[in-house]
C-alpha cells in the first residue's frame, strides 16, 4: 500500500530547475534512501513534501489525499514528519520541553496530552537522562538524537530524515542506525537524505539516485550502487 506519491513534481528557482518531472511512491512501512551529489536537490525534494516550498507543477499525494496545496502545518499535523539537516532546537528551552512543544503544536494537542508520550520518545531516541539540560548544551549526536525525537514527538506516519547521520563518529553513527532500526522495526515509513552511504544502506529498501534535480535511479540498494550512472555522476569514478 502507497503512502506518499509524488507524480511529475517539478520546482524552479529562476532559471534553476531544482526539481524536474520528480515521480516516485514510496510504501507503507518502507525505508527509502536518498542519495545524489550536492545541489541535487535532495533537501529541496523534502520542502516539497512538507509543503516549506510550494510545487510549481505536478502533484503530491498522502494516504491517498492530494496534499500539494495543504500548508506546512497542516502536513505536520496529518502526519508528516522531519528532521533538518542542521538541527533546530529551541537552545534555551530542556529536551524535555523541546519535546512538548513539539508534541503539542505539531499534533494541535494540549500539552497534558502529550507528556508521557514524549518521555518514551526519549527513551526510545536515548535522551531521557538529558531531558531536564537545556537543548543549547547538547554534543552533536545529542542534537541529531534531539532533532530525531521532535520530530517522532509529531507523530508521523512517515518520517523524513535529513542527513541526520552527518558529521558524527563512526561510532555514534552505528548508535544512531541503531535508533532508526528500532523505529523502522515499528512500521514507519521512512525517507532517509544522506552522504554516509553504509549508514544509509543498513537501513534503506530502496535507493532513490537525484542529479540536477532528476531521478536518475530507484531501485534495490545494490544494483543502484553498481550502476554506470551512479558510479559516474554520484561517485565521481571513472568506468
Ligand atoms: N530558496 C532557494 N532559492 C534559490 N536557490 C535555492 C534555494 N534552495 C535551494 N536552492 C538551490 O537549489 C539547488 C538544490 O539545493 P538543495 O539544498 O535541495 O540540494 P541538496 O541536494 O540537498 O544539497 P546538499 O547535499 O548539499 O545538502 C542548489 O543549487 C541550491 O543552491
Amino acid at each position: 500500500m502507497t503512502i506518499l506519491s509524488l507524480n511529475n513534481v517539478s520546482k524552479s528557482f529562476g532559471a534553476l530547475k531544482v526539481s524536474q518531472n520528480i515521480t516516485f511512491d514510496l510504501a507503507k512501512g518502507e525505508a527509502l534512501g536518498v542519495i545524489g551529489p550536492n545541489g541535487a536537490g535532495k533537501s529541496t525534494l523534502f520542502n516539497l513534501v512538507t509543503g516549506n516550498l510550494s510545487v510549481d507543477e505536478g502533484q503530491i499525494s498522502f494516504e491517498g489525499k492530494d496534499i500539494t496545496k495543504i500548508p506546512p502545518m497542516a502536513r505536520c499535523i496529518g502526519g508528516i514528519g522531519r528532521t533538518f539537516q542542521i538541527p533546530q532546537p529551541f537552545e534555551q528551552l530542556t529536551v524535555f520541553e523541546n519535546l512538548i512543544v513539539s508534541g503539542t503544536y505539531g499534533n494541535n494537542v494540549p500539552e497534558r496530552d502529550v507528556s508521557v508520550e514524549c518521555a518514551n520518545i526519549l527513551v526510545e531516541t536515548g535522551l531521557i537522562d538529558r531531558a531536564n539540560d537545556v537543548a543549547g548544551k547538547l554534543s552533536l549526536l545529542e542534537r541529531k538524537r534531539l532533532e530525531l525525537a521532535r520530530a517522532l514527538a509529531t507523530r508521523p506516519n512517515v518520517l523524513l530524515l535529513d542527513e541526520i547521520a552527518g558529521g558524527l563518529t563512526e561510532g555514534e553513527c552505528h548508535a544512531l542506525i541503531a535508533t532508526i532500526k528500532k523505529i523502522h522495526a515499528t512500521g514507519m515509513s521512512i525517507i532517509w537524505i544522506e552522504h554516509v552511504l553504509h549508514a544509509l544502506t543498513s537501513v534503506a529498501q530502496r535507493l532513490l539516485v537525484l542529479d540536477f534535480g532528476k531521478v536518475i535511479g530507484i531501485g534495490d540498494p545494490d544494483a543502484i550502487m553498481a550502476s554506470k550512472d551512479v558510479r559516474e555522476i554520484y561517485l565521481g569514478l571513472d568506468v
